[in-house]
């Protein structure tokens, strides 16, 4: 129950619907036990007293009786299902919501098929809980409890005799539940495992079909998708085993009622119209508890779908606002890094070590060194990706922290190598950051871009809608509509990590001469391979190992003979003759 009164914020502020659909419940039950009675009083009291003229009356009323059933049972059922809709259209609206501010460390395991399928599995297995299980539970507590009051009352040793094997059915039930649970778990896992895999090949399928993997990718499905038959046939095994086994002892109440029953009647110490009764009262007892494997099912499912719910609605949002966060519109944009160090995780070696700079308001600082170096683990602090392990990361003086999160990332536009598109239009892409932006505004954004000639050209200018992902157009158009976005929110801090990568070396030079003009009231980090990229930067930083090992402008460093001048060697010079000095 643990994992339903974690949950209980999701759906105890819809209890009044509960309570409809419970009150309604309490007719529907006692009108189900009024049919054996009045059977009984129809066999005992009308016809064999010989009371005929009682029997159209009694029709009439067993009409009127299934009337206000039906009617009592559409209000509970309706009542159930609006409470299990509107609670899990709220935790799903609560779990999207905390997807967006869950932390960067969260998705670097997080897997998108599994987070998909808990997003809508889970919470739909939560959700027939809620709308039915509740309701099947106290139904079976309901039915239980006055069939066996009306038995009593119509023979107390009958009502132990038949239901001496009920302890044997409720513990098979309980073992049934035991087994079945970690079962269901099971599945939802491998349903999880069975999305991630679809997921991952769409989303890969260049790489898939340009080196001929499909037939992997196949095995590889079929794998997971035969994990998910395991599982499932795990389940009905199970399934299967008990459920003969609780019907059997189920019967073995009615032979004994039937058996003794009739003894009684026999010797005069039971009506026939209530054993009649009687026969009618214990399947109200043994059909919910046989039911109760259903229930149980629904109840197990939902338990394993809640705590899988739970595990995302429970992950710590490690970076937040603290209460004193102040809001800042629009920051100068001096940065500074003092004594900065890095570790992803506790176990992983530091990505930075003790970096120290400052990047003053109107400067270009150009990131360079090998892959792995660290260049861009130094922008994911600067937006509060990640948090730093050492040291400290001021804009504009102030800690980081103490800056809203949303100010702080409205104030900084970066754009990455890989950019990610949406599948909307053009205009929407570039003014996402800002979608109150005019026209004018994006194709201002986009012309620095060198974006805005390949945009008119396209039959549906700004109001192309792009693909997923942004596909059908090229990697360096893809990239430069990126950069428009960036530009769109005027950040006062801009990085560009590899985003001029895949564009041509021309279009490169005319992005960085349009982004010169804008440069001078914000600070640009542009972090780059290519020495011509970031060659007129006002301080180069060269990273290695996490480190910075050189810094200063591109003739200082030029001239430094150090790692910096060794990469331009390699770029511009002929590399035959770098590699003859090494002596290779
Ligand atoms: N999310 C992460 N979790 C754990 N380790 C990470 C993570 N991101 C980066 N690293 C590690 O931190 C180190 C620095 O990576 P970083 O991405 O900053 O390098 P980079 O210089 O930007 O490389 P590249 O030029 O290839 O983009 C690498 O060893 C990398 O494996």
């Amino acid at each position: 129950m643990e994992t339903f009164k974690k949950l209980k914020a999701y759906y105890w502020p819809y209890k009044k619907y509960f309570f409809i659909s419970m009150f309604f419940l309490l007719f529907v039950t006692g009108i189900t036990v009024v049919y054996p009675i009045i059977l009984q009083k129809t066999i005992d009291d009308v016809i064999l007293q010989g009371n005929y003229k009682w029997i159209p009356y009694l029709a009439f009323g067993f009409v009127g009786i299934m009337i206000l059933k039906g009617i009592t049972t559409f209000i509970q059922q309706y009542c159930g299902d609006l409470f299990g809709i509107t609670s899990v259209y709220r935790l799903r609206n609560e779990l999207y919501e905390k997807l967006q501010f869950l932390p960067f460390s969260y998705y670097d395991n997080a897997k998108t098929g599994d987070l998909m399928s808990r997003l809508t599995a889970d919470v739909e297995a939560f959700r027939f809980f809620l709308s039915f299980g509740f309701t099947e539970l106290l139904r079976f507590f309901l039915l239980i409890t006055v069939s066996f009051g009306v038995m009593f009352y119509y023979s107390p040793s009958l009502t132990f005799v038949t239901l001496a094997s009920l302890p044997f059915l409720a513990i098979t039930v309980y073992k049934f539940d035991k087994a079945v649970h970690p079962a269901f778990r099971g599945i939802r896992k491998s349903f999880g495992k069975l999305n991630t895999n679809v997921q991952e090949n769409i989303s890969g399928i260049n790489t898939v079909k340009s080196l001929s993997r499909e037939e992997f990718q196949i095995n590889k499905f079929n794998s997971s998708n035969g994990d998910y038959k395991d599982k499932y046939l795990f389940t009905s095994d199970i399934w299967a085993k008990y459920f003969p086994l609780m019907e059997f002892l189920g019967n073995v109440s009615v032979v004994t009622l039937l058996a003794y029953g009739g003894y009684l009647v026999m010797n005069g110490n039971l009506q026939p119209g209530e054993l009649v009764a009687f026969y009618s009262l214990v399947w109200y007892i043994i059909w919910p508890i046989m039911n109760l494997g259903f229930t149980i099912n629904l109840f197990s499912q939902s338990k394993a779908s809640g705590e899988r719910l739970l595990e995302i609605l429970e992950v710590d949002e490690k970076i937040k606002d603290h209460d004193s966060v102040v809001d800042v519109d629009k920051m100068k944009g001096d940065v500074e890094f003092n004594h900065v160090t890095l570790n992803y995780t506790e176990h992983d070696e530091a990505a930075l070590e003790d970096i120290t700079f400052k990047a003053e308001s109107g400067k270009v600082i150009g990131l360079i060194g090998s892959t792995g170096s660290g260049k861009t683990s130094i922008t994911q602090l600067m937006t509060r990706f990640y948090e730093p392990t050492k040291g400290e990361i001021l804009i504009d003086g102030k800690t980081l922290s103490d800056y809203s999160l949303k100010s702080l990332r409205n104030n900084i536009g970066v754009v990455l190598q890989e950019s990610f598109l949406f599948s909307s239009t053009i205009k929407a892409n570039i003014s996402y950051g800002r979608p109150e932006a005019t026209m004018e505004e994006i194709i201002e954004a986009a012309k620095m871009a060198q974006a805005h000639d390949f945009i008119t050209e396209l039959p549906d200018g700004y109001d192309t809608k792009l693909g997923e992902r942004g596909l059908g157009l090229s990697g360096g158009q893809k990239q430069r509509i990126a950069i428009a976005r960036a530009l769109c929110t005027d950040p006062s801090i801009l990085i560009l990590d590899d985003a001029t990568s895949a564009v041509d070396m021309e279009t490169e030079f005319r992005i960085q001469k349009a982004l010169k003009n804008v440069m001078s009231d914000r600070t640009t980090f542009i972090i780059a391979h290519r020495i011509s990229s970031l060659k007129h930067a006002d301080e180069i930083l060269v990273m290695e190992n996490g480190k910075i090992v050189e810094r200063g402008v591109h003739d200082f460093l030029l001239k430094n003979n150090g790692p910096y001048q060794r990469i331009y060697d390699i770029q511009y010079q002929d590399q035959k003759k770098i590699l003859q000095t090494q002596g290779r």
